[in-house]
């Protein structure tokens, strides 16, 4: 059996077409045009090519893009000084602060000082505690694009076994947030799991986000299951040189899941897509225009 690659790359281009007419239809009624910044710390460079690549589609969604650059050793001052600016700035609809931070700085202190309207990561305590609590919430970008590719295959996600494996802020936790809200019954795993295959092997639907390369072996999935593989991992190959991998072993699962997403084309660009959603949907809520249709969890 083979199963059917998931191809995020063509949903994610479907999702920023989506974002696209949206965009050129608030401009029309509201005159100005939504904006999205990104601030990003230092010079790691797999930042860099992701907010190369959110600049890029930012401005073909027909936004704004407000690029900040700063070096790695501005003081944590100069950062929450930033932030503040951007919160006071109506051309800026979206806040991203690119992580990680740098060492001297407090990345939580930084994050929840981004105003809860405009942080379109999902990040700050109070969208945290609402996506918790089940209210509208900014919903982590990562996330709502694993759950927008499930409902495109099943529909409705109620009573299914889901496994996230791994439990970040960012990723994993509020993963099971958004199962949970989908009638999934949720299982968290992480590394002080006991027999974690055999929880895997429970799986109807498994998320892997766990920072390990190729982790997840063909024998943890149950046949037929739809495996969501949120690991972004460079490994060196034998020849030297680098490629992606996620956390799942990609043909091994192939050989048992229902579903899979490959890394990379699969979760990776859903993420950008749903950071220029966000962008536009926090444009709406500034406004009070009800959330654009299909966009949100
Ligand atoms: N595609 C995308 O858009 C994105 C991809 N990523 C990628 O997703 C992956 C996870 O990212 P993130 O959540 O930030 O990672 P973190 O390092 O913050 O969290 C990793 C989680 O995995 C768990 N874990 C680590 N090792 C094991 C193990 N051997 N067995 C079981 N659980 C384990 C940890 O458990 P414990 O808590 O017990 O330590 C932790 O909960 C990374 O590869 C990252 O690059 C991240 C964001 C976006
Ligand atoms: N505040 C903040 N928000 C984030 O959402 C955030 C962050 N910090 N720090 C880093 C992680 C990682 N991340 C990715 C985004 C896009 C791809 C992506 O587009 N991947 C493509 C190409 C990958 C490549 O070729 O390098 C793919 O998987 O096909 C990957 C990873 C967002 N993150
Ligand atoms: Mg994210």
């Amino acid at each position: 059996m083979t199963a059917d690659v998931i191809d995020g790359k063509a949903f994610a281009a479907g999702i920023r077409a989506r974002v696209a007419e949206g965009v050129a239809a608030f401009k029309a009624s509201q005159g100005f045009t939504p904006g999205l910044a990104v601030v990003l710390v230092g010079e790691d460079p797999a930042s860099q090519v992701y907010v190369r690549n959110k600049h890029r589609q930012t401005l073909e969604a027909g936004m704004e893009s407000f690029e900040h650059r700063l070096p790695a050793d501005t003081p944590q001052a100069d950062i929450l000084a930033l932030v503040e600016k951007l919160n006071a700035d109506p051309a800026v609809n979206g806040i991203l602060v690119q992580l990680p931070l740098p060492d001297h700085v407090d990345a939580d202190l930084v994050i929840n000082s981004v105003s809860a309207d405009k942080d379109v990561d999902g990040f700050h305590i109070s969208n945290v505690g609402r996506l918790g609590a089940g209210l509208k919430a900014m919903v982590p970008c990562t996330p709502l694009g694993s759950l927008m590719l499930l409902r495109d295959r099943h529909g409705s996600l109620s009573g299914m076994n889901a496994v996230v494996l791994g439990r970040s802020n960012i990723v994993g936790k509020p993963m099971a947030q958004l199962l949970l809200k989908d009638s999934c019954t949720v299982t968290i795993a992480h590394s002080r799991t006991k027999d974690i295959e055999a929880v895997c092997r429970g799986a109807d639907i498994l998320v892997a986000a766990v920072g390990r390369p190729e982790m997840v072996r063909g024998s943890w999935i149950r046949p037929g299951a739809t495996v969501i593989d949120v690991g972004i991992n460079r490994i060196e190959t034998p020849e030297g040189k680098t490629r992606l991998v996620g956390d799942v072993h990609f043909a091994e699962a192939m050989e048992v899941a229902g579903a899979v997403t490959p890394v990379p084309g699969g979760v990776g660009p859903m993420t950008i897509a749903c950071l220029l959603a966000n962008t536009l949907t926090s444009a709406h809520r500034s406004v009070g225009l009800p959330d654009p249709e299909g966009l949100t969890a």
